[in-house]
């Protein structure tokens, strides 16, 4: 049966798409990703032009003034049809992932299934997105000869650009609430993940968004990104990556941002936790996807009281993970790239010149790094700031849980921490006290599920996410007063 994605490609080149036509750049130019895990070809992407770019814009631009006419329960049934086509082909987009980003076959069908349900959610919480009806007496000294109307209104055109971890979801999670809001998209999708974000993409084309309301542009962010971010057709940027963000928001003109960018997520572990669910969120929260995710665990911070009895369970459940491949569905695969796994070794290497301790053999094979858990580390070691991004975990002992806020609160990010303690007083208690956008109680920090509000404080991003969040995010308030006559009230009997 052919697929309904074969439109997309000529084999193993990989198309823009402009206007509702899958395209071959002008430029000629095209760039060839290569599997993390045994650096062998995937696939080739388009290196698009200023000139596409501009295409792309103006197609959005154009498109967003009939889409967002379109009745809301016409978006939804479009965005519900792109959820099935996500499910109906879930096997070839998840091999895309796996080849292109090293997710494990298991991990990379949950991401396919996981975006459309959230396609699926948003449709339903873009229908019930709510306006508001003031009345004028309700505030001191007036009469009620004013009504106000409150709605959310698009904003345009979305520049919708997502990291390589989560190449399908990352993208669904931007793409399907700036279609319910109204807005249209031009996606750009990571170098490395680039066919899996042009497949979720073209899954809204084929769903039948209307040419122009969903485009997508492929080619390094280094190149093209300044001339993305600061198109003057942009009317908001929905980012998700790293650092990279910071100068984006900089660079980007007075327009609303939605950025989710890194974390440092800390676990701090009382000296009253059950040490046992402890290990298995740390353990799990760390090394899933190899450490590759914005909210694992990148630091735990440990009561020195328990710490030694905490960091033997933690190595124990490390030593039980499954390295190798992909295919195998192992825990912990090849991390995305030479310069990624260069980068994590020498945190762990500036640990260990430092004094820290590696509590398992540091192994490495090109760019699979075999879990490692660093003790000892402390405020002198890189290890304890950066974010590995890798299978490298810290632990830093502390005398108290006042000593771990504290430093938890120096850190620059602020996306996820998590509490282990069974006294739900204290765990409120220090929640409260932590600077971060979340603190997963007795958990592991996670986005998931996807209509949670999701965001970073300090660096770790700007606005907000999760269905509704996603959803506001990618709208304007905007009200009507009507100026009666004289005072009204409605009156039912
Ligand atoms: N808070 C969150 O929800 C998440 C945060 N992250 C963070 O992202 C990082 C890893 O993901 P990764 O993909 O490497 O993130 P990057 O920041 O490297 O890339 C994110 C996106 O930005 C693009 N980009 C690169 N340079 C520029 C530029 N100058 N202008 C505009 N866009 C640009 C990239 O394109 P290209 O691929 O072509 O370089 C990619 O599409 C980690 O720090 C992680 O913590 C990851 C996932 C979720
Ligand atoms: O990109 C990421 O790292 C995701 O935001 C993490 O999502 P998860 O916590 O649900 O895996």
């Amino acid at each position: 049966m052919t697929s309904t994605f074969a439109s997309i490609h000529e084999g193993n080149t990989y198309f823009l798409l402009l206007n509702g036509k899958f395209v071959q750049s002008e430029s000629g130019k095209t760039i060839t990703g290569e599997t993390p895990f045994d650096g062998t070809p995937t696939y080739t992407i388009q290196a698009a032009t200023k000139a596409e770019i501009d295409r792309a814009y103006e197609s959005a631009a154009l498109a967003q003034r009939s889409w967002r006419q379109v009745a809301l329960w016409k978006r939804a049934e479009i965005v519900h049809k792109a959820a099935t086509i996500l499910r109906e082909h879930v096997d070839e987009i998840a091999t895309v992932i796996l080849r292109e980003v090293g997710k494990n076959r298991k991990s990379a069908v949950s991401e396919v299934l996981r975006t459309a349900d959230l396609c699926d959610y948003t449709a339903e919480e873009g229908l019930r997105m709510e306006g508001q009806l003031l009345v004028s007496d309700s505030y001191p000294g007036q009469p009620r000869n004013k009504l106000c109307l409150v709605q959310r209104v698009p904003l345009g055109v979305v520049l919708a650009q997502g990291p390589f971890n989560y190449p399908c979801n990352l993208t669904g999670s931007k793409v399907a609430p700036a279609l319910m809001a109204g807005n249209s998209c031009v996606v750009k999708g990571p170098t490395q993940g680039a066919v899996a974000a042009l497949y979720l993409t073209a899954a809204f084309h084929f769903a039948g968004v209307p040419a122009g309301v969903v485009n997508y542009i492929s080619g390094r962010g280094s190149e093209i990104g300044d001339y993305l971010v600061t198109h003057p057709l942009c009317n908001c940027i929905s980012f998700t990556g790293g650092n990279i963000g910071l100068e984006v928001a900089k660079k980007a003109h007075m327009i609303p941002m939605q950025m989710e960018l890194g974390g440092k997520d800390a676990a701090i572990v009382c000296d009253d936790a059950d040490l046992d669910l402890a290990a298995k969120c740390i353990v799990s929260g760390a090394f899933s996807y190899s450490g590759q995710r914005c909210t694992a665990v990148k630091l735990v911070l440990a009561v020195e009281s328990i710490a030694d009895e905490l960091v033997q369970k933690v190595v124990e459940r490390t030593r039980a993970l499954t390295v190798g491949h992909p295919e195998d569905d192992c825990e912990v695969t090849a991390v995305i790239n030479k310069a990624a796994a260069d980068y994590a070794e020498s945190l762990a290497m500036d640990a260990k010149e430092k004094g820290a301790k590696f509590l398992l053999e540091y192994r490495r094979e090109g760019n699979l790094i075999h879990p490692l858990v660093v003790d000892r580390v402390d405020e002198s070691m890189k290890l304890a700031w950066e974010e590995p991004f890798a299978p490298v975990l810290p632990v830093m002992r502390v005398k108290d849980e006042r000593a771990a806020v504290a430093f938890a609160n120096r850190l620059r990010y602020g996306l996820q921490g998590c509490v282990f303690t069974r006294d739900v007083n204290r765990a409120i208690m220090l929640s409260s006290e932590i600077t971060a956008g979340t603190i997963q109680v007795n958990g592991a920090p996670a986005r998931g599920p996807d209509h949670f509000l999701f965001l970073g404080h300090k660096d770790s991003g700007i606005n907000a996410q999760g269905a509704k969040w996603s959803i506001e995010a990618m709208t304007k308030l905007k009200s009507v007063v009507i100026n009666l006559p004289q005072e009204a009230y409605m009156i039912a009997n």
